[in-house]
């Protein structure tokens, strides 16, 4: 498979919708007005950043029909319930209706935000997700969460609201900083360990070639990374139980982003670090072997991902735990991985256990930064 030649995948949820991978920008336009039609707007939501390198890409295509472009700033402060009201005078300014189609045209902040937005707006517009990010090309475009943040926990206000379409071009991701794509492989990792052991070799086996970011080893992991995505959930698209798996490292990730109101460490690093504590703690509970756990460190670190974080209390940490969406009945429901390529949920790990895990990966060599 060459790097531009186009690949459809279909998440086959309640709702069913294609993933696109090699597309072009200029493309989408004409696929949405004669796949859907009845667009009498396309409202592309975008960051300044995306939207000098791609929005006049995407406008090219939707001939002979409106099109506005709205920016917000870059950065996880800005998936906010302030931000998203104010998308919403934006849009009435620019005359939005029913038959608005919302581009959401970036990474995972602008997918979650706009996709929010678009599933609250006048009790929900259609949108498309348009991944810039590899981590949203990997994970966050498709399974239809959407959410923005509060202060009290990560992703708390949102909906599961599936776009009509995924359209990935592979070429947005020559002007991604690295660290935003070692925040895409952080997912990736993810994935692996949770469903995938042959992903997880071929992500040791190609370190090199990932390093010097090769076009053609991006483009097949992500294809292998999203297919585990699109696997669960398309077999659970609410949430109900499987899907749950791919919350793995989340838990503790979260967390970390809350305690550091969402500027102090970025999702994809976030998730890294969880997935080292989730894998402690399933060593502890003899569901991994330590060798495992070794090898998903080694990886992580490969990737220049952290594998631990300083500066932060593993109490504080265990209470923010209490905010996660899985938790039932009081009780905090984890993700761990079982060897690598198998994950399970557990109910039964107490705050002590946490605090444990918290413990082996805050590096407490270091003072407060
Ligand atoms: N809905 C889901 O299923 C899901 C899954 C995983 C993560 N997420 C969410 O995704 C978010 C993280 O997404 P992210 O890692 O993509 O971060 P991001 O959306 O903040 O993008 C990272 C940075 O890259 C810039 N950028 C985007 N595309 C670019 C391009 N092609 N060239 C140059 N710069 C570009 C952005 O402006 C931003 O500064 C978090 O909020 C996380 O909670 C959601
Ligand atoms: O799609 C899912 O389900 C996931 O858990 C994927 C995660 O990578 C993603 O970060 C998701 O937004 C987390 O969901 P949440 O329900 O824990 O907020
Ligand atoms: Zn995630």
């Amino acid at each position: 498979m060459g790097v531009s030649s186009r690949q459809k995948i279909e998440v086959s949820a309640g709702h069913p919708y294609p993933v696109f991978l090699g597309a072009n920008l200029e493309d989408l336009g004409d696929y949405m007005l004669s796949r859907f039609g009845n667009i009498e707007q396309a409202l592309i939501i975008t960051q300044p950043v995306v939207a000098k390198h791609y929005a006049d890409r995407v406008r090219q295509g939707f001939k002979g029909c409106r099109v506005d472009l709205v920016t917000v700033s870059a950065g996880e402060g800005e998936k906010s319930l302030a931000r998203l009201s104010a998308l919403v005078g934006e849009a009435v300014r620019l005359g939005a209706d029913r038959l608005t189609l919302v581009v959401a045209l970036g990474g995972g902040v602008i997918g979650d935000l706009a996709g929010f937005f678009a599933g609250v707006f006048m009790r929900g517009i259609r949108f498309v997700q348009v991944p810039t990010t590899l981590l949203a090309m990997v994970d966050s475009s498709i399974g239809g969460k959407v959410a923005v943040n509060h202060p009290a926990g990560k992703n708390l206000l949102g909906a599961f609201y599936p776009p009509l379409a995924v359209w990935t071009d592979f070429s947005t991701l020559a002007s991604l900083p690295w660290q935003e794509v070692q925040n895409g492989l952080a997912e990736t990792v993810k994935h692996a360990v949770l469903g995938d052991p042959d992903l997880f070799a071929f992500l040791e086996e190609h370190l090199s070639k990932i390093l010097e970011r090769d076009p053609l080893i991006l483009r097949e992991l992500t294809a292998r990374s999203l297919a585990v995505k699109v696997r669960l959930v398309s077999q659970d698209e609410r949430e109900q139980g499987v899907r749950a798996l791919l919350n793995l490292g989340h838990s503790f990730g979260h967390a970390l982003e809350t305690a550091t109101e969402y500027e102090g460490i970025s999702h994809g690093r976030g998730v890294s670090v969880g997935l080292v504590a989730a894998s402690r703690l399933a060593e502890e509970r003899g569901l991994i072997a330590g060798a495992d756990v070794q090898r998903i460190m080694n990886l992580l670190s490969g990737l220049g991902l952290p594998i631990s974080v300083r500066g932060l209390e593993a109490g504080r940490l265990v209470q923010l735990m209490a905010a996660d969406k899985k938790n039932r009945f009081g009780r905090k429901v984890l993700i761990l991985p079982r060897g690598i390529g198998q994950a399970v949920q557990v109910e039964d790990c107490s705050d002590e256990d946490l605090r444990r895990a918290w413990a082996g990966v805050i590096d407490s060599n270091f003072p407060i930064s």
